[in-house]
């Protein structure tokens, strides 16, 4: 099969989508490099289409499939709207509502699908996810007549809302992130050099590989159980250098495209009906060729892959080991290959010797009527450079050539100069091509012609024994679909992470730990990609639990918030997807939505639309968020008036404080550290900045409380110019207000004390109670925990 998937990089996603009145939507998404159905039905909660955008920039499709547009109810604005909005034009294709049938689909699922529907948990589906099936209905009616494939039965890979079994970052936050792309701006303080996580990790050197580690970054894993597969699996390579090199250098021997190859034969290609049949050019076989050699060479490496794993300890690589290395399964497909085509058959690129080993790829013996074929192609050959050589002599003509090429066959091609007088009259369909002469003969032709129906039977011939082969082959589809699962896994760890490590100081990236409903603590976390840009990047610590599940960061501009936010957001996805990180020690709850609301700078949208966009983000975020969530927010409320900024900024603080969300919120307003004296599962932080000569010197150290730095913007103020006068008046009025301001604080700071000593005193019994301490270093505690709360020294 000829695809559009079939190069590198390029997306090899046709999805389709439809939505109804209730602002549900059903994707299928139909990967034809590795032949599996992804399937998804959801609400769409808010009306720019988060959810849908997040899944087409997680599946970056190259067609999209979508019924004709319909009046959109209630401002929606219509996923067919959406995709004209944001990918061109020729990505869409618009077909009849009748391609959405969900009936049709959801029997296609069942025959196509290689497990049964039961298993995949749509054994109810057709009732209630009837639009997603509908949507794999039209989807795979496309492919079938646009693509000319025909997915073998019980060969495809189907999910189901695969998407939310997995961490899931909205498409604005990935953006805001830098996750797959670095932002051009400078909103993280971000310069040119500066690249994303992908870019930073994709030291891949399969396609798939690469493509596994982007859906990886969009869509990290929340189940505990598969990170710490990951983890005990790296801990294996980081400390057996032998096992981490000896994976290395195996890897190389699978060919680059071996996954999209195991995965094709999956497809067959439709035969050509009511068609006048074209002559046979022998592309199909060619590719058929090129496909076993591929998978010929990749299990050619099984062996050594096997050598290299036998002694591995963990159980990813123990599991690898037995699932693909201790299968006598794959032995056999090799031999049936190995029966049918010639040891010696490689992918060749110039023509006739492509077109050569094409017709010899074969073994002899195995088609009788392809020996006969080959017999007549080789006397037609032979025939042919027996007559350039006789048109050498008898024309004097020693530089003459034959060369070939799949539109005429041979030709002769010799320097015009050689010619004296006239070109004899043999020649026939003269040309000239630069200095030299291209022409044919009759006697030429006539070879042509037997030596092209020649190939032609031997092509047609090939491709009947071929057929057989990959028939048989595909019996075994799930070994192969699985032997590509885990080339490409394998390639992602050992090829990205392990390399990324190993690259980095020795013990400079830890191993997290992960549990369920513990604490977020990161001690000495790092950014893993500013840390390489400067020299002397300073480590900071996070702490966020159930009974402290908010953290206000204050600091003046330039203080390293933005840094922050991103550090953090980064090292959990890096975290999840099973890789060490840049810090000392980890211990994180797994978080299942990672929602990030960030102010862009003040130049890219007038006041106005950059508040209103800040409130719509907001607003899907307080739909959407689940306990499980990290929500980071960057000066929210800072595009507004100071008033109405302050009082969202505190009312949606208010909001997430109670769920069980942990939450981090930057801001410059001081009066939003109030909410620590109030509220005692609030934590208020701020990054230390000296004040030297008139000068900040930001020291991007997060430590304890909130501290005012004294007219920090009045300082910038003057460095700009301002007149000294006005500098001076503005100084009054800020202390003044700065006075008042702060009485209030006391005063909530002495009402609400005795609540925060009672909060600290309830959260050390938790701890004491879970505790592992003896029964004497108990009662030692309780003393001690005694003796602070009485003279109010409990600190959060
Ligand atoms: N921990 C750190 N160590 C070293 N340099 C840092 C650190 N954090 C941030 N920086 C550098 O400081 C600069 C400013 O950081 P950042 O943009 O995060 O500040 P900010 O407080 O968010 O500023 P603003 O409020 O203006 O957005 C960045 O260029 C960044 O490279």
């Amino acid at each position: 099969m000829e695809d559009e998937g079939a190069g590198g990089d390029r997306s090899s996603f046709v999805i389709g989508v439809i939505e109804n009145r209730a602002k549900e939507v059903g994707m299928a998404a139909f990967d034809l490099r590795s032949a599996s159905l992804h399937l998804s039905q959801y609400i769409e909660t808010s009306c720019s289409y988060q959810n849908t955008k997040t899944l087409f920039l997680f599946y970056d499709p190259m067609i999209i499939i979508v019924p004709p547009i319909k009046l959109a109810p209630d401002g929606m604005v219509g996923v067919s709207e959406l995709v004209d909005k944001h990918y061109p034009s020729n990505r869409k294709i618009t077909v009849s509502r009748s391609y959405f049938d969900d009936t049709k689909g959801a029997v296609l699922v069942k025959i196509l699908a290689a497990k049964e529907p039961s298993a995949l948990g749509l054994d109810t589906y057709q009732k209630q996810y009837y639009l997603c099936l509908a949507a794999a209905a039209a989807t795979i009616k496309w492919i079938e007549a646009e693509k000319g494939i025909v997915v073998t039965n019980h060969s495809l890979t189907v999910t189901f809302n695969g998407s939310f079994d997995h961490m899931n970052i909205d498409s604005t936050s990935v953006q805001n992130l830098e996750i797959i792309d670095p932002l051009c701006s400078g909103v993280w303080g971000t310069n040119n050099k500066k690249r994303s996580l992908f870019q930073m990790l994709k030291t891949t050197k399969t396609f798939g590989g690469g493509r596994l580690l982007r859906a990886n970054l969009l869509q990290p894993l929340k189940d505990i159980d598969t990170i710490n597969a990951r983890l005990d699996c790296l801990d294996e390579l980081m400390s057996n250098e032998e096992l981490f090199f000896g994976l290395v250098q195996v890897l190389r021997k699978f060919p680059k495209e071996t996954d999209k190859v195991l995965c094709h034969f999956c497809f067959k290609t439709t035969k050509a009906t009511g068609e006048v049949v074209k002559p046979a050019n022998g592309r199909k076989s060619q590719i058929m060729i090129a496909n076993i050699i591929i998978l010929k060479s990749a299990l050619d490496a099984l062996p050594l892959l096997s050598k290299v794993l036998k002694n591995a300890k963990s159980d990813l690589l123990c599991n690898i080991y037995k699932s693909i290395c201790d299968n006598d399964k794959y032995t056999k497909i090799r031999k049936r290959i190995g029966d049918v085509i010639d040891e010696d058959a490689v992918h060749a690129r110039a023509p006739f010797v492509a077109c050569t080993q094409h017709c010899f790829a074969i073994k002899a013996g195995v088609d009788g009527l392809l020996d006969v074929a080959r017999r007549s192609f080789c006397d037609t050959s032979e025939a042919i450079y027996d007559l350039a050589n006789k048109y050498r002599e008898e024309f004097n003509l020693p530089k003459l050539k034959i060369p070939f090429n799949n539109r005429q066959g041979f030709y002769f091609s010799f320097p015009q100069r050689d010619i004296q007088g006239k070109l004899p009259d043999k020649f026939i369909q003269v040309m000239r091509n630069g200095k030299n002469i291209h022409c044919s003969s009759f006697e030429l032709t006539s070879l042509n012609v037997r030596n092209k129906s020649a190939s032609a039977e031997c092509f047609i011939r090939t491709e009947a024994c071929l057929e057989g082969l990959i028939d048989a082959i595909r019996e075994d589809i799930s070994l192969l679909t699985l032997l590509a699962e885990i080339l490409c896994l394998l390639d992602m760890i050992v090829n990205s992470f392990a390399h990324m490590i190993s690259t980095k100081p020795l013990g400079s990236y830890s191993r997290p730990e992960f549990t369920e409903s513990g604490p977020m603590a990161i001690d000495a976390g790092r950014h893993p990609i500013l840390e390489s840009l400067h020299n002397d990047f300073i480590p900071n610590n996070l702490f966020l639990s159930e009974a402290s599940n908010m953290v206000i960061v204050m600091g003046p501009n330039m203080s390293g918030k933005s840094t922050y936010l991103q550090q953090v957001c980064l090292l959990i996805i890096l975290a999840q997807i099973g890789c060490y990180i840049p810090a000392r020690f980890a211990s994180l709850r797994v978080v299942d939505r990672i929602f990030t609301r960030i102010g862009r700078g003040d130049n890219i949208e007038s006041n106005s639309s950059t508040f209103m966009n800040e409130m719509r983000e907001t607003s899907f975020l307080m739909q959407n968020v689940s306990p499980r969530s990290l929500i980071v927010m960057d000066e929210l409320g800072r595009s507004t008036s100071s008033s109405d900024g302050l009082a969202i900024a505190w009312s949606c603080c208010e909001h997430l404080l109670p769920l069980k969300a942990y939450t981090i919120f930057t801001t410059h307003m001081e009066a939003l550290s109030e909410m620590a004296a109030i509220y005692p599962n609030v934590k208020v932080l701020h990054f230390t900045v000296d004040l030297r000569n008139n000068r900040l010197d930001f020291k991007f150290h997060l430590k304890d409380g909130s501290k005012h730095v004294p007219h920090y913007g009045l300082l910038l103020a003057g460095v700009a110019g301002l007149p000294s006068s006005v500098v001076k008046t503005a100084k009054d009025i800020t202390a003044r207000i700065t006075e008042k301001d702060s009485k209030r604080m006391n005063i909530n700071s002495e009402q609400y004390h005795s609540i925060q000593m009672n909060y600290r005193l309830a959260q050390r019994l938790i701890c004491l109670k879970y505790s592992s301490q003896s029964e004497d270093d108990i009662r030692q505690a309780l003393e001690n925990l005694k003796d602070s709360y009485k003279e109010g020294r409990l600190t959060s």
